[in-house]
């Protein structure tokens, strides 16, 4: 997930046209994303891994943009040296990772963002200095193209500068929201687990049409262009899911068999139960029992 964020970061930075020009501008209540300030932008980036091989590959997937750092020493080096860190290892080790010699001190009067599913913002000001700010963001993996969905969750001594910053990141990687802490572990389980759901929906409707004779790749596009386009249709218009089934839906016709082979299948509450399974492990994930 780390690479994600740092190579979509870079493509926004240079300019790429494979991604979305013009992020939104998203808000709840009237807590609303700044997306545009240049001078609130990374300069530079470091990247800390654990293992020597890992740093190897790093280093040929970001190229020289990105310093690549491993180890302890590394991580304190790249805090040290670092205004802004995201955190984005395993929620198990981030614990470990910031309770390691050297790293408190190197975090104090600086921000760290962390990405890690269930570690929340107290648990995450326990483990640093109170002169640490916290912001919690739930990114997801296609911010790597700069499609993702971010939403972030601030802590109590969290200023508007710090903030802006981290929704810009974010907000050039696709969309940004800011939400109450209340809220991560459904926005965990259906924004960032919701790219796998996805994914297996996607093959399944692949399947059928493989099933009917259709050449897998040509079955695996339309069924992803069906996906992009009804979501687009959704977040473009506004309009209600189900006002676009029925648009699509001639009395008599083969959608609305398809539509009944699919309530036999109970695949809305298998659907919304998946959402529900996974927010309720993504909240025992920051557990400090489990390893
Ligand atoms: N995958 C996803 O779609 C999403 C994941 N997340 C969250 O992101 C976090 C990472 O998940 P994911 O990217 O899948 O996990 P990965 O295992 O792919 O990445 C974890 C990274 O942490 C590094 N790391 C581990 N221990 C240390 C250490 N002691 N010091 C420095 N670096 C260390 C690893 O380096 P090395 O390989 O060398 O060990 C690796 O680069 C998790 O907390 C997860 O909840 C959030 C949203 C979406
Ligand atoms: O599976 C996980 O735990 C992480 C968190 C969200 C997506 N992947």
């Amino acid at each position: 997930m780390g690479i994600a964020i740092i190579r979509g970061t870079l493509d926004s930075m240079a300019g790429s046209d494979s991604v979305n020009p013009s992020p939104k501008l998203s808000q709840e209540g009237d807590q609303e994303v700044e997306s545009d300030d240049n001078q609130l932008r990374p300069s530079g980036f470091i990247a800390c891994v654990s293992h020597k091989e890992s740093a190897t590959k790093l280093e040929k997937v970001l190229g020289d943009q990105v310093r690549v750092l491993y180890g302890h020493a590394g991580n304190v080096r790249g805090v040290s040296e670092a205004d802004v860190i995201l955190l984005c290892t395993k929620p198990q080790v981030a614990k470990a990772v910031l309770a390691a010699p050297g790293i408190q001190e190197a975090l104090a009067n600086k921000l760290l963002v962390s990405i890690c599913a269930g570690v929340t913002i107290d648990q995450l000001q326990s483990w640093t200095t109170p002169t640490t700010t916290i912001i919690r963001a739930m990114p997801n993996t296609p911010c790597k193209i700069r499609e993702g969905m971010t939403v972030l969750s601030c802590g109590s001594n969290t200023d508007a500068m710090h903030m802006r910053f981290t929704s810009n990141i974010f907000s050039t990687l696709g969309r940004c929201r800011i939400l109450d802490e209340k809220h991560l572990d459904a926005v965990t389980a259906l924004a960032g687990s919701g790219p796998a759901f996805a994914c297996v929906m996607l093959e399944a409707l692949a399947d059928g049409g493989v099933m009917m004779g259709l050449p897998r790749d040509v079955a695996t596009e339309l069924a992803a262009q069906v996906l992009q386009g009804a979501a687009r249709m959704v977040l473009t218009t506004g309009a209600h899911p189900a006002s676009i089934k029925d648009s699509v839906t001639t009395p008599g016709g083969c959608t609305i068999a398809g539509l009944l082979t699919m309530e036999d299948g109970r695949i809305r509450s298998t659907l919304a139960r998946t959402i529900q399974e996974a927010a309720t492990v993504a909240s025992t994930l920051g557990r400090e029992t489990k390893k």
